[in-house]
């Protein structure tokens, strides 16, 4: 009752607060993530809009989309090739891009973010489309590091927002982390959870809590990998190795951290130094810094730690 009170106090009718069956959703950022993101929603039926900021990213997003669809078809469909060219086709059916967010959520049950890791950036993005969204439409971050009571603090629905965060590579990686504030009204946060299971992931629920579940136990180690690499303790190739052969990961941390994005690594950094300056953890890295600046972002941009073809 006293959360009903409280809806209508914010001026929402009922109907904005029930559960939100997830059909529409508009995904804003059409990179590594956003572009997966999108796949596996259109491949389970959502009808999504893919939004970036120039038709040639865009262009380049189903294109990556495209690709990945032909090595799930080659497995799924191994035997019917037709079925598999079938699918891909009714799936990049259900994919729309555009340029213009502000029109794109006009018709969406879900706005997923998974643009730049910067939380002026996305405090500024979701603002705007707060007053162009209807009021039923759930806002979500797939942000790595930042809290999502910081993201959603510009915006008037902190009832309809959560995080849902996502794995790199999506179409493979099997867990989303469903992140609630302390505002997230539980009829969202079961909306987040269904979609996610529809979308055929396991979610586990997760606090509002810096780096999550994941991040928290993974960004230390990550961490440690690169330290121990600079105080020249280890090769970064032995080091991948005894990460991949002694503890059974299917990459070591520096493919890793190519595989995801070193300027995505650093925004993270810097963004927890500027919340922890003392904290020696966060110190920063010659090294990737170097990195960053020559544009050796990882595999995206061909050279990171190691060089790509
Ligand atoms: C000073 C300090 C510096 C350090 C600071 C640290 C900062 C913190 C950084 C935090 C970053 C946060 C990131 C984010 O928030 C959370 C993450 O996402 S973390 C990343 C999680 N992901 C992983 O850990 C991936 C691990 N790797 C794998 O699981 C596998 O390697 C792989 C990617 C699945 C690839 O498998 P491989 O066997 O290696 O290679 P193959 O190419 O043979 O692939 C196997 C199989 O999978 C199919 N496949 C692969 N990719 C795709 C795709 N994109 N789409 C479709 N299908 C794909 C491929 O076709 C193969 O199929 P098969 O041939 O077997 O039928
Ligand atoms: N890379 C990973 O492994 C990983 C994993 C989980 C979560 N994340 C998070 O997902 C988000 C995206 O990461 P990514 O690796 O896909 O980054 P990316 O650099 O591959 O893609 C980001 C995309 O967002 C677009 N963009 C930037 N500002 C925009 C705006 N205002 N409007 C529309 N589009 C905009 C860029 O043009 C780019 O195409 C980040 O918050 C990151 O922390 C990343």
């Amino acid at each position: 009752m006293a959360f009903f009170a409280h809806q209508i106090r914010r001026g929402f009718s009922s109907s904005a607060v029930r559960n939100v069956v997830i059909k529409q959703v508009t995904i804003i950022g059409g990179g590594q993530m956003g572009a997966g993101i999108a796949q596996v929603a259109a491949s389970t039926g959502h009808s999504v809009t893919l939004v970036d900021t120039s038709d040639d990213i865009l262009k380049k997003s189903i294109k990556t989309i495209e690709g990945s669809l032909k090595r799930v078809v080659k497995k799924k469909f191994a035997d019917k090739p037709e079925a598999g060219e079938e699918f891909i086709q009714k799936v990049l059916k259900n994919v729309s891009t555009s340029t213009d967010a502000g029109s794109a959520v006009k018709s969406s049950d879900l706005v997923l973010e998974a643009i730049v890791e910067n939380l002026k950036i996305k405090q500024d993005l979701f603002s705007r489309l707060d007053k162009l969204a209807p009021a039923h439409t759930i806002f979500a971050s797939n942000t790595s590091s930042l809290p999502i009571s910081d993201i959603s603090s510009t915006t008037n629905r902190l009832d309809r927002f959560g995080g849902l965060h996502f794995f790199n590579p999506v179409p493979m990686m099997k867990l989303v982390e469903v992140i609630g504030t302390s505002s997230t009204s539980q009829e969202t946060f079961d909306s987040l959870l269904n979609f996610s299971k529809v979308l055929g992931k396991t979610p586990v629920s997760c606090k509002d809590t810096p780096g999550f579940i994941v991040n928290r136990l993974f960004v230390p180690y990550l961490y440690e990998a690169v330290r121990l690499y600079e105080r020249g303790h280890g090769s970064k190739e032995d080091i991948d190795i005894a990460m991949k052969l002694g503890v059974g990961y299917p990459m070591g941390p520096f493919e890793l951290s190519d595989y995801i994005g070193l300027d995505t690594i650093k925004f993270i950094m810097d963004g927890w130094r500027e919340m922890d300056p003392d904290n020696t953890l966060f110190a920063p890295s010659e090294l990737m810094d170097k990195l960053v600046a020559e544009g050796k972002l990882g595999k995206k941009t061909g050279e990171g730690f190691y060089k790509y073809k």
